[in-house]
């Protein structure tokens, strides 16, 4: 297909179209009634920018770093399990795409394609999702496995104790392909995520890795605490899309109590409901240094493979560029609190 669309939502209507009624419920679906689901996108819609004038600049400069890694704009790639739902080409579709945006790309632990494989493709900075896996030695392996596969980071999922009740994918008494395999795990091993863990586990991964560990599923100021006082080197906002725990607090709005009681002391990244440009602003502008994309990256796999996952990069850095320029912020540092207002009605 060689159709271009203009925003993230046009590729979402274009998806729809394309992928079957089942892995389009599974991606789709929050959990319980879905209010954070929802939620992630409208606690946004509250959030207005309040633009400078005649601020002078050429074209903005939109590339920043995670961690001391460049990236050509502050959006990257969410961990996404079970890619090849959505095209046939799965993980390394989406890994080619993020590559060509210049940005980064999480390999999530259930992915259809292998870590390595995934590491083989690499044109863009990576780093490894982790699940908490019962026994405990299926994570130590997948981490020493990104570690000498190239990775530069874990991420670990840490608001998985278990797996989430997506109920609109029960009701339809939909379930996921035959075809669709774990690819990091033998076919005879089944992970099953563990709710034995607690903030020692962070000690446990130092033991079997030197690569940084950043934690993913925090939404309180209590937790950022806890992350750092165990010595993660980034926090990731996020209510895992609204998939996991229904009325937890939308990503957007739980940002700024996270940003305050990091200090500065670690990078903070957002995702959940990021569908425009606009959005991106807001996050910068509430303090994440970047955010990820979860389904709106699978709409551009499911449209047009490794090219939709670029075109979706493409569409929200044109608007992010506009965002800034009009708002006059000549780089995303500029991007301050003082330049966003919340307004509820
Ligand atoms: C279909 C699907 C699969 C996901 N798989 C994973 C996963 O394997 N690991 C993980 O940490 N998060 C996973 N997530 C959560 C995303 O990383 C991210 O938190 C979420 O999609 C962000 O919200 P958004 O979809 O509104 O952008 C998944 C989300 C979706 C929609
Ligand atoms: C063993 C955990 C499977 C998780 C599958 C992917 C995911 O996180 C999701 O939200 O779906």
């Amino acid at each position: 297909m060689d159709t271009q669309y203009i925003q993230t939502k046009q590729y979402e209507e274009a998806a729809r179209s394309l992928v079957d009624a089942a892995a389009w419920c599974y991606a789709e679906s929050g959990c319980g009634n879905e209010q954070t689901l929802r939620a992630n996108i409208a606690a946004f819609e509250h959030l207005y920018i309040r633009p400078r004038m005649l601020v002078p600049m050429d074209a903005p400069d939109l590339s920043t770093t995670v961690l001391g890694t460049s990236i050509s704009l502050p959006v990257m790639a969410a961990p996404v399990g079970f890619q090849q739902l959505w095209h046939p080409e799965g993980e390394r579709a989406s890994v080619q795409g993020t590559g060509q945006a210049q940005t980064l790309y999480v390999a999530s632990s259930s992915a259809t394609t292998s870590l390595e494989e995934i590491a083989g493709r690499v044109c863009s900075p990576l780093w490894f999702q982790l699940y908490l896996f019962e026994p405990r030695s299926l994570s130590a392996q997948l981490v020493q496995r990104a570690q000498q596969a190239g990775y530069q980071a874990i991420v670990v999922t840490v608001d998985t104790p278990y797996y989430g009740r997506k109920e609109r994918f029960w009701r339809n008494q939909y379930s996921l392909p035959e075809h669709i395999r774990k690819a990091n795990f033998s076919d005879d091993v089944d992970p099953m995520v563990s709710s034995t863990f607690d903030w020692g586990v962070f000690d446990w991964l130092r033991t079997l890795t030197d690569l940084p560990l950043i934690v993913k599923g925090i939404l309180t100021a209590e937790d950022t605490c806890k992350a750092i006082e165990h010595g993660v080197a980034a926090i990731v906002v996020s209510n895992h899309g609204g998939r996991q725990l229904d009325a937890a607090l939308p990503s957007i709005v739980a940002l700024p109590e996270v940003v305050g009681a990091a200090r500065g002391e670690v990078e903070v990244y957002l995702d959940g409901g990021i569908r425009t440009g606009t959005d991106v602003f807001k996050a910068l502008a509430s303090g994440a240094r970047a955010v990820f994309i979860g389904r709106s990256l699978l709409w551009g796999l499911a449209v047009q493979g490794a090219e939709g996952v670029n075109q979706i990069f493409a569409i929200l850095r044109e608007e992010l560029e506009y965002a800034m320029v009009l708002s006059g912020c000549p780089d995303v540092n500029c991007i301050t609190s003082d330049l966003l207002k919340e307004c509820n009605w």
